[in-house]
């Protein structure tokens, strides 16, 4: 399989103010460093690490918006320049347009595709139908639940075809027994659609559930710890594959190269709160 993704010795260094730095009160901070790895196409990597590691400034630096300080990430062999329709992004928070019915708020993408009303319709149609949704188009995103508007947002990104979808915690603020029917949905999603798949947690469990490779970060500044081939993956989604020991084994395997990044994480977090 050809790679998708390629990020080639990528590292972000921010610039910050601070009072306490001579250098006119700016201080640079590194919050990824050398991050090199690639992804296939079609593949579902998760990529699991400590508070404050990386996660989203690389998810942003593949969505286009902000650009690495060295290295170079390419899309199809070709280095990203910006924001684009070849890449969809869900984020923790909905970020649903709330005076858009949910139909209004899948078609949104399509506009900017100049696709015709009439097709842009049976497209949002058939995308809420995939995230089983049908009968709640016209509802406006306060008369949904949590769970729902995610899979509205879910459904939104997929309806304008990107290759690539990025997720960015998508189901951090549900509560788990939505969360666990969404991984379970996404995985039935991904396996229709074949969409090349980025998905960032805090969570070890929804790592291994969903990753067919899991990419283990440092604490910060953030680089890949290792990458893991998930043992489990292949797998039939009605079985209950949490509580196989395959799960256990690799959840435990992650837990052991996380430990000490979390508490190296916290120690910066204590250090910086006292400061
Ligand atoms: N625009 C910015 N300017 C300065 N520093 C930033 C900026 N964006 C992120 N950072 C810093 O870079 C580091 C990494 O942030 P990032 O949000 O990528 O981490 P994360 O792993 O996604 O965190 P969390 O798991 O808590 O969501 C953090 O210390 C953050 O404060």
């Amino acid at each position: 399989m050809t790679d998708k993704i390629q990020f080639n010795h990528v590292s972000k260094v921010f610039t910050i103010r601070d009072s306490n730095e001579r250098k006119n009160g700016i201080k640079e901070f590194t919050a990824i460093n050398n991050v090199h790895f690639s992804v296939k196409v079609g593949e579902f990597l998760t990529l699991v690490g400590p508070s404050g590691c990386g996660k989203s400034t690389l998810l942003d630096l593949l969505g286009g918006l902000t650009k690495p300080t060295s290295g170079q990430i390419l899309i199809d062999g070709k280095p990203i320049k910006g924001p684009g329709l070849d890449r969809g992004i869900v984020f923790q928070q909905y970020a649903l347009f709330p005076w858009k019915t949910a139909m209004g708020n899948i078609e949104f993408g399509l506009e900017a595709k100049e696709i015709p009303k009439k097709e842009r319709t049976e497209i949002a149609r058939h995308f809420l139908a995939l995230v089983g949704l049908s009968g709640f188009e016209n509802r406006y995103p306060h008369e949904l639940s949590g769970g729902m508007k995610q899979r509205i947002a879910i459904a939104r990104s997929l309806a304008y075809e990107p290759d690539v979808l990025l997720m960015d915690e998508p189901f951090a603020a549900l509560d788990a027994q939505t969360r666990e029917t969404l991984q379970t949905e996404l995985l039935r999603i991904w396996e229709k659609t074949k969409k090349t798949i980025i998905f960032i947690t805090h969570g070890i469990d929804e790592a291994v559930y969903l990753g067919e490779r899991i990419a283990v970060m440092t604490s910060r500044p953030g680089t890949i710890k290792q990458m893991i081939q998930n043992p489990i993956h292949s797998r039939n989604l009605d079985e209950d594959i949490r509580s196989t020991p395959g799960f256990a084994q690799a959840r435990h395997q992650i837990w052991d190269l996380l430990r000490e990044e979390v508490h190296q994480s916290q120690a910066f977090e204590r250090k910086n709160e006292t400061a």
